[in-house]
């Protein structure tokens, strides 16, 4: 991936097989150009939570996810409470992260202000 591109400004592309999992250096290079974001299941997805102050404000970033998703189709895992959404990103076609996962991560950070 060109990394003179910012991560929210890139677009996901089909990637399938384990070629395109990501190494744990690669993935400790991109990693702080998601603040916020953290490894979990051994390093195979990214975890944020976003809070917001009621259910509405909730639904509204989940609907303009649901969008970015559709349109990146990379789908996120979410967690939907009254006051927050947890956003979980994973490859299941390469088993694990992908570049893909830090772009829509990037992404899901510039829908909230
Ligand atoms: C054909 C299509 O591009 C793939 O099935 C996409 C769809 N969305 C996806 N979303 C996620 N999170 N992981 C994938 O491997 C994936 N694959």
């Amino acid at each position: 991936m060109n990394d003179l591109i910012p991560l929210a400004q890139a677009h996901c592309t089909p990637r399938r097989g384990a070629e395109h999992r990501l190494t744990e250096a690669r993935v400790r290079e991109l990693l702080p150009q998601v603040p916020g974001w953290t490894l979990a299941e051994d390093g195979r997805a990214l975890v944020k939570t976003f809070p917001f102050k009621d259910y509405y404000q909730t639904m509204a970033f989940v609907n303009a996810l649901a969008y970015v998703a559709h349109r990146e189709d990379h789908h996120p895992d979410l967690s939907v409470h009254y006051d927050r959404c947890v956003v979980r990103f994973s490859t299941h076609d390469v088993g694990g992260l992908s570049e893909n996962d830090f772009i829509c991560a990037a992404k899901t950070d510039a829908l909230v202000p």
